[in-house]
């Protein structure tokens, strides 16, 4: 039997014992953007450490330093580097994941409590975090663990960097990795990312694009407390009224973005590019099946995708201080914060974006003759990312995904955003690959997320092909003139 079926039928064998694993970490509800869960955040951080050294893995816990958030200040979430194997005969991978969530509660929707992974007799893996990001991040424990028992040398040196506020725009890190890329990271010979999903439910992916994203707060607040609508109505100026308005002039019903000149920067489609829409595991019957609703906008495929990979979209996400619950309150709220955001694309810059946004929304809110007060910010960008699939990083990849499926990958974009990407390439001049283990029926940041356990089983089995695809002699990983050439030219597109 050679190394890879040994290592195969040991994971297969400790596919429990994995699955419990899961379960014990989605018990941690690590949600980032609520403060009264920091201490479970911290938790889900130490619990990765605790487990990489066990197995014998080096590790640094780094604290970035603190923030405010909901009006107290409280310690950022650590980021656990670490190092798995030193042998400088050998190549050397880093790694990195996030270790927090989104928000999720059982009054949103779920069928089971969000923080109980539930094994259900569709072989799937439902809690939150299953898929975003937590399954991803153990698989690579997993895999190093199957290793070490199937007594087979692990094929690389592996480094780590797990994260605790992804879900919030990566705070802290960028700053954590430009210090470390001399230091920690110094020696590493590629990057990979395990946090996207598949096109679809059957065929696994590589992705080589990410969209950024900008997220915007905008505050309208009047009177200094709630107020009677029966006294009040029809004689103050209402902050939701006030809001609802501006939050209905930044998008239309079709998606399209009503800011000035937000579309001006986006780079022009190439008959290369165009290509690359053919041929992929995606169709809309598909997609409004996982939707369990067809409320697509686009006609054919190939829009949705450019309208998901390479155009902006802005999206309305929620309003803080407004009358949300059951029952017929008749309040008028006296402070009320609107909250949305913008996926940006090549070649957008974010801080055009920040200000063109700002600008909109303040001379929107002039036009109203409004007495309340306005103030819009934008708390945080993460850039969009945009690579090559040829790397030999992403071969091996693809050899990966070959021998575990039969089938070779879609090379894919990915709508949503992993902030801290372009700054790996950048800071360590290093290709990264990102290597989806769930599908795109997977549900991240909704209700009911869930990992089927093929995906969680296969993809651990995946990282250990891959792993040993990129042990091979002939596989060179430093970075050719020409990816350095495209780094190049994307950071000047950026800056211009
Ligand atoms: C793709 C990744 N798993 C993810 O969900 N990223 C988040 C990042 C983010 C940034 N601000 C808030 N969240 C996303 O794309 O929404
Ligand atoms: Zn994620
Ligand atoms: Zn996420």
């Amino acid at each position: 039997m050679d190394n890879l079926s040994k290592y195969f039928e040991v994971v297969d064998q400790s596919k429990q014992e994995f699955i419990d694993k899961l379960r014990e970490i989605v018990a941690i509800p690590s949600v980032s953007g609520d403060a009264t869960r920091r201490q479970d955040v911290i938790r889900m951080g130490l619990w990765l450490k605790e487990k990489w050294e066990a197995l014998g893995a080096e590790t640094k816990r780094v604290d970035p330093g603190m923030q405010e958030l909901q009006g107290q200040t409280i310690p950022l979430p650590p980021i656990i580097l670490g190092q798995y194997g030193n042998n400088p005969s050998k190549k050397t991978l880093l790694v990195y994941g996030h270790y927090d969530v989104q928000p999720a509660l059982k009054e949103d929707g779920w069928n089971t409590d969000p923080f109980e992974l539930v094994h259900n007799d569709k072989d799937q893996l439902v809690g939150r975090g299953a898929t975003d990001d937590k399954g991803p991040v153990l698989g690579w424990l997993c895999c190093a663990e199957a290793f070490k028992r199937a007594g087979i040398d692990f094929p690389v040196n592996l480094k780590f960097c797990f994260e605790g506020m992804e879900e919030c725009g990566s705070e802290g890190l960028e700053e954590v990795v430009r210090h470390e890329a001399d230091k920690w990271f110094s020696g590493t010979d590629a990057v990979c990312i395990s946090d996207n999903y598949w096109l679809g439910k059957n065929r696994p992916c590589l992705t080589y694009g990410l969209r950024g994203v900008s997220y915007f707060y905008i505050t309208v607040e009047g009177p200094s407390a709630d107020l009677h609508s029966g006294v009040f109505g029809g004689t103050v100026h209402e902050p939701m009224v006030d809001l609802v308005h501006l939050m209905s002039r930044l998008v239309d019903v079709k998606g399209k973005i009503l800011i000035p000149s937000i579309y001006e920067k986006v780079a022009p489609l190439t008959l290369a590019e165009e290509k690359a829409y053919d041929g992929l595991d995606f169709n809309h019957d598909d997609l409004a099946k996982d939707l369990r609703s067809n409320v697509i906008i686009h006609d054919s495929e190939k829009d949705t995708l450019m309208h998901r990979w390479r155009l902006p979209s802005l999206s309305l996400h929620g309003i803080e201080g407004a009358f949300y619950g059951p029952g017929e309150k008749t309040v008028i709220p006296a402070k009320v914060t609107g909250k949305f955001s913008i996926r940006t694309v090549p070649d957008m810059d974010p801080a055009e974006v920040d200000r063109l946004a700002c600008k909109y929304v303040a001379d929107e809110f002039a036009k109203l003759n409004s007495k309340n007060k306005l103030t819009v910010k934008m708390v945080h960008d993460g850039r969009w990312w945009y690579s090559s699939p040829e790397h030999p990083n992403f071969v091996a990849g693809a050899k990966a995904i070959e021998r575990v499926f039969g089938t070779s990958p879609d090379l894919t974009r990915e709508g949503g955003s992993i902030p801290i990407t372009l700054t790996f390439e950048e800071a360590l001049n290093r290709n990264v690959l990102l290597l989806p283990m769930g599908a795109s029926d997977d549900g991240a940041h909704s209700v009911n997320e869930k990992l089927d356990v093929r995906n969680f089983i296969e993809g651990i089995k995946v990282f250990g092909v891959y792993l040993e695809e990129l042990s091979k002699p002939r596989v060179p990983l430093t970075n050719s003139g020409d990816q350095q050439q495209q780094q190049q030219q994307q950071q000047q597109m950026v800056a211009e």
